[in-house]
């Protein structure tokens, strides 16, 4: 368990945000081509890939520091539905449509990391879920050598009952200590077979970000914050297992009576 707080920003609008998040993403992917000149990062679905998009393509001001260089990003998904990639539940189609199609030729293509579709069709999650770990294992080195996957950046969403990437409340996932990948195949959150991230691995990461807008997470957000009850919460786990690596990116409706919101600039 990290010692360490979660930061907390909150802003008037999704605009307000996604220029933070922009800075926020793109000091992430600054720090990542230092070390490693590939930045290595991994999304969710949800509301998260309009914003990112929003953040992503909005002008640069022209610096190095504030442009995307997105042929050196591998892109992997912090959780996908087991669906065809052109089904309209694909977390993969919603990236595709919102943000891929739309990046300029200049900023250069990122590699994307999708499901492979053949356990889609056989119906078989497990092997849907190893194949995954196994593309992930080729990219963060053998699996032998390398505990766990260690992500630049994973960017996450928050549902209502504060589940994040396919971790729900009370499942036994979320005592996954060794796969990297798991699957779920009764998530209520429909569709209902999914692939997702563990807890370990999403912990594990340099930075992660939470984005959740609106009115409607406003209880999940005082149990995950302020509740000693939200402790359990799979959104929770993750604040208390990362700590300061942890960066929530909220507007006002969401965090309306929490009490120590950071507001403004990052
Ligand atoms: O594919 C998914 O279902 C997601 O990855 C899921 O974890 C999502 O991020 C949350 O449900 C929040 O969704 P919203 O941002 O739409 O509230």
């Amino acid at each position: 368990m990290a010692t360490s707080q979660p930061n907390l920003y909150s802003f008037p609008n999704t605009e307000a945000l996604a220029k933070q998040l922009r800075s926020y993403v793109l000091r992430c992917q600054n720090a990542a081509l230092t070390r490693h000149d590939t930045f290595r990062v991994a999304v969710s679905g949800g509301s998260l890939p309009v914003v990112l998009a929003k953040a992503l393509l909005a002008e640069s001001n022209g610096s190095p520091e504030d442009t995307p260089q997105f042929s050196k990003w591998q892109i992997f998904f912090a959780d996908e539905r087991a669906v065809p990639l052109d089904d309209k539940d694909s977390n993969y189609l919603l990236l595709k449509d919102e943000l891929l199609s739309k990046i300029p030729a200049e900023l250069g293509a990122p590699t994307v990391h999708p499901i492979d579709e053949k356990h889609v069709h056989d119906g078989d999650t497990q092997a849907l879920a190893d194949v995954y770990q196994e593309d992930l294992m080729r990219s963060f080195a053998a699996k032998e050598s390398v505990k766990l996957p260690v992500f630049d950046l994973i960017l996450l969403g928050c549902g209502p009952d504060g589940h994040t990437c396919s971790l729900f409340p009370g499942h036994e996932l979320l005592r996954e200590k060794d796969a990297w990948v798991a699957p779920e195949t009764n998530s209520p959150k429909p569709p209902p077979k999914r692939i997702t991230l563990t807890l370990p691995v999403v912990t594990s990461a340099l930075n992660i970000a939470f984005v959740a807008t609106g009115g409607g997470k406003k209880e999940i957000m005082k149990a995950i914050f302020d509740n000693e009850e939200g402790r359990s919460l799979p959104s929770a786990l993750v604040n208390h297992g990362a700590g300061d690596k942890v960066s929530w990116f909220t507007d006002h409706p969401a965090v309306e009576g929490i009490a120590f919101p950071r507001r403004g600039s990052l």
